[in-house]
């Protein structure tokens, strides 16, 4: 029995459900489930805090989970990621009054006030600047106009919320972070995680993916392969019609309309494009 922790809620919870319910998992009734057992799987699914995830898997209780590359980081815990899940991504940043400080080394001595303590100690060891860490739980904004802090170090999507308190980003990132699936440090992957994992990664093709069909004259092949090389080779099939080849090939999703638009000038036609609803590469 497959055991997968997944955030309960947060900013994760709703796309990492989503993409356990693309990848054929069960999903849970209500928010106030917090166990689902999926015997069609040979699974069960915890609904974990984010933070708690890596914690978990890391003692080896919990197989596989889902958290942030920038939790997992923070936790400390003996637990490593085997796939990036292209959701919930978020930089990780100093922020402070502009004008206040401009890199990393500005500051020493000073306060820095975050959620995440053990990322921030573990980039300022590795930068070499001692400044003094101050711990919170969340909105750590706010602690510099009340005097607690120096500098803060949060998560950064948008930037809405330091533009809000009249803060600025300052220095390079400390960390570019998404949702990462996690297995604990050295465990071997065991059949029914390999399944997960190649089931999660089969969504993420279907999702960065279309299907691309078309016709072409039969010498202009070369160059239309050259535009849509596929993954391991278009598959390309007579035509009942003299002298015209069939293309069928798999097109990264982002930029398709350039493709097929490409496709055209080179005298392609009939280029049709439909989703991949699952697959397994
Ligand atoms: N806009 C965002 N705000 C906060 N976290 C985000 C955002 N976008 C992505 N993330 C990622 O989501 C994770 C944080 O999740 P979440 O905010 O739910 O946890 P939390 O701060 O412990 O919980 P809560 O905010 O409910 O106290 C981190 O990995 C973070 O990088
Ligand atoms: O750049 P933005 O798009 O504004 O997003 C970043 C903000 O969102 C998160 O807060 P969250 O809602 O998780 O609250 P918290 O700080 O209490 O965890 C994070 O801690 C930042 O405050
Ligand atoms: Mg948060």
């Amino acid at each position: 029995m497959l055991r997968i922790a997944v955030p309960n809620k947060g900013v994760l919870n709703e796309s990492a459900q989503m993409i356990l319910k693309e990848a054929g998992y069960r999903q849970r009734k209500d928010s106030k489930e917090l166990v689902v057992v999926d015997p069609d799987n040979s699974c069960e699914l915890f609904f974990l805090r984010p933070r708690d995830i890596a914690v978990y898997v890391g003692e080896g209780t919990l197989d596989a989970g889902i958290t942030g590359r920038d939790m997992l980081y923070d936790s400390g815990a003996p637990a490593e990621e085997i796939l990036p899940l292209g959701f919930g991504g978020s930089t990780f940043r100093f922020a402070a009054r502009p004008g206040d400080f401009s890199s990393v080394h500005d500051l020493a001595g000073h306060r820095i006030a975050t959620s995440y303590a053990g990322l921030l100690e573990k980039h300022l060891a590795e930068v070499g600047v001692d400044a003094r860490v101050i711990k919170l739980d969340g909105a750590v904004e706010t602690a510099i106009r009340l005097g607690v802090a120096d500098a803060i170090a949060d998560v950064v999507e948008t930037g809405t919320t330091l533009r809000n308190v009249g803060l600025e980003v300052f220095g390079e990132p400390i960390m570019r972070s998404e949702a990462v699936l996690i297995k604990r440090a050295g465990a071997p992957q065991n059949n029914g995680l390999e399944q997960l994992i190649r089931r999660l990664q089969g969504v993420l093709v279907a999702r960065d993916y279309v299907m691309m069909d078309y016709d072409i004259r039969a010498e202009h092949i070369d160059k239309a392969i050259a535009l849509t090389p596929g993954m391991e080779g278009p598959t390309v099939s007579p035509l009942h019609r003299e002298g015209w080849v069939a293309v069928r090939a798999m097109v990264p999703r982002r930029g398709h309309q350039q493709v097929m638009d490409q496709l055209w000038e080179l005298g392609a036609r009939a280029i049709l494009v439909t989703d991949i609803y699952a697959c397994r590469l």
